[in-house]
């Protein structure tokens, strides 16, 4: 005969010869039994909760002695501490209660994160080394993470980050220097805005092909008209691709690599989109390849092609087609998004602060006047911009945290040792707001950047392009971007706000572990 408890969820009808004190007593001994399986219920779980509690420990113990953090629960970590919509002010919270360099654990895996200047500063600089490993870059496909530059580690790394810097850097481009190539779509971007003749608009559309058409032109050699159905593909893709990198379900590759790369969702999509774009690149790179002429190489992907050839005897060359198309691909996403981000926000920051923006057309008009582009050779004669720029990268904070890297070694810091390959996050966004450093840390306040005689300072502790040997490689083009759409927009336009400038919200939109501008329209009077 079936237990009880098992007859009743059966639905099987009890013998009807038992007699009443039979069955009664059969009750209390089931309700008995099922009061202790629920007496024991929470004690299997709580043992099985604190062995394994116990084992994570005693594994970090063999690994090292991390530095302290939230007390993590087996397999999700400290899932349940973190708030997934905004890891920022998470990270915050854990430096407020463990310190400069706490542990955080994605799933089973330790994450060491690095706050504050006097922190980041030791390990991304002092020991540069050591902290100059890429941790495993879960949002990024597979089908792409192990080659190009930004998620690869080593010989490969190496080779491609020399060369990706010495191109950008201008040598051997052909014809036309890269500021030349910014100085060209800064101007269109002042026609297509002009076009708007003064009604309302969202900027988002204007500075994303701007800044993309920057690095079509340097990578491709060529721009693009705004409609061109080409560009608006190529576009559509990456964005697409973007979203879908920095989704949730992609962020919970971080606690469940496993179990995400089965489980359908959102994700999934991200080889489709990225096969696409490698497709693009590809196309590009055979109608390079019919009218390539190694002594004139045109743009980034000529003098790749040209390395290609000086080295094709090399069996284990790191210049071949798949570091080629990742790498393209790489300039594309680390490129656009953040620059573009950057000059949206800026623009609604110059809405709120319209003294600001008549005290850089003062010196706009001072430097430069209106009858030539702005060059870079300018910046140096415009402290004020300057400052300006500088701390609206400071206040925006457009990559709060830098990507993952990892230890190359076992290593000891502050009192704590962290073995080899252990993933360190800098929490680049601690430095920004860093109060040591900055005297109104969370206003925006471009006098940060400026000494008593109104002259440019430096700040050390604005790190938005982080520091070390993984500092961004696009920084100087981001700078020359940064500097000239800037001047020569508001060298052209007057920025008009449909709000009161009180009732202008700068603050930013977090999504994750980003910041965006709340999306917001204007109009451009031209000048
Ligand atoms: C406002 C604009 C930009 C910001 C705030 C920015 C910020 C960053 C940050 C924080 C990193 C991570 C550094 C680290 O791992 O510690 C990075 C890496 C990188 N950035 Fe940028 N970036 C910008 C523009 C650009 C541009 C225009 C390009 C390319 C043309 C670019 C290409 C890269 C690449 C390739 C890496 C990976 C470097 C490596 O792993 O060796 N970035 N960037």
């Amino acid at each position: 005969e079936a237990p009880w408890i098992y007859r009743q969820r059966l639905g099987c009808p009890s013998t009807s010869l038992q007699s009443q004190s039979t069955r009664s007593s059969k009750v209390k001994r089931a309700v008995s039994s099922q009061m202790g399986l629920f007496g024991v219920l929470p004690f299997l779980l709580v043992s099985c909760i604190t062995f394994l509690l116990i084992l994570i420990r005693r594994r970090d113990a063999t690994k090292g002695k991390l530095p302290p953090g939230p007390t993590p629960l087996p397999l999700v970590g400290n899932l349940l501490q973190l708030n997934i919509w905004d890891i920022i002010a998470s990270f915050q919270k854990f430096q407020e209660q463990y310190g400069s360099v706490f542990t955080v654990y994605m799933g089973s895996r330790p994450i060491v994160v690095l706050c504050g200047y006097g922190t980041i500063k030791e390990a991304l600089i002092d020991n540069a080394e050591a902290f100059g490993g890429r941790g495993l870059m879960m949002g990024m496909d597979e089908s792409i993470r192990d080659y190009g530059v930004v998620s690869t580690n080593g010989e490969r790394w190496r080779q491609l980050r020399r060369f990706s810097l010495t191109t950008l850097r201008n040598f051997g481009m052909g014809k036309r220097s890269i500021e030349e190539r910014i100085q060209e779509e800064a101007q269109f971007l002042v026609e297509a805005l002009r076009k708007t003749e003064g009604h309302p608009f969202d900027p988002t559309f204007y500075l994303s092909h701007a800044v993309s058409n920057v690095i079509c032109s340097v990578v491709f050699g060529q721009r693009f008209e705004y409609e061109d159905k080409q560009f608006v593909f190529l576009l559509d893709v990456i964005n697409k691709s973007f979203r879908l990198m920095f989704s949730t379900a992609s962020q919970m590759k971080n606690f469940f690599p496993g179990l995400m790369r089965i489980l359908p969702g959102p994700h999934q999509e991200v080889p489709k989109y990225m096969k696409k774009l490698i497709n693009f690149i590809s196309q590009r790179v055979q109608i390079h390849r019919e009218s390539f002429d190694p002594n004139c190489p045109r743009d980034f992907i000529d003098c790749f092609l040209a390395k290609m050839e000086q080295e094709k005897e090399n069996p284990t060359s790191e210049f071949h087609n798949e570091n080629l198309a990742v790498t393209v691909l790489n300039l594309f996403f680390a490129g656009t998004e953040t620059v573009s981000t950057t000059l949206r926000y800026r623009l609604l920051i110059l809405l709120r602060y319209p003294e600001i923006e008549a005290k850089v057309q003062e010196e706009i008009d001072r430097v430069i006047g209106r009858n030539r582009s702005p060059s870079l050779e300018d910046r140096s004669q415009m402290p004020f911009t300057d400052a300006v720029i500088h701390e609206i990268q400071r206040f925006i904070d457009v990559s709060p945290l830098a990507p993952p890297h990892s230890v190359t070694c076992d290593t000891h810091f502050r009192g704590f040792s962290i073995p080899k390959g252990t993933t360190v996050v800098p929490f680049l966004s601690s430095c920004l707001h860093d109060p040591q450093h900055f005297q109104t840390p969370r206003k925006f306040n471009p006098q940060h950047f400026l000494d008593e005689r109104g002259s440019f300072r430096k700040n050390e502790a604005s790190l938005p392009f982080s520091t070390g040997k993984r500092v961004c490689l696009g920084e100087g083009l981001a700078r020359m971007e940064l500097f000239l759409f800037l001047t020569t927009v508001l060298q052209n336009c007057h920025l008009k706000s449909l709000q009161e400038r009180e009732e202008i919200d700068i603050s930013a939109d977090v999504r994750g572990s980003s910041k965006l501008p709340p999306p917001y329209n204007l109009c451009m009077v031209p000048r």
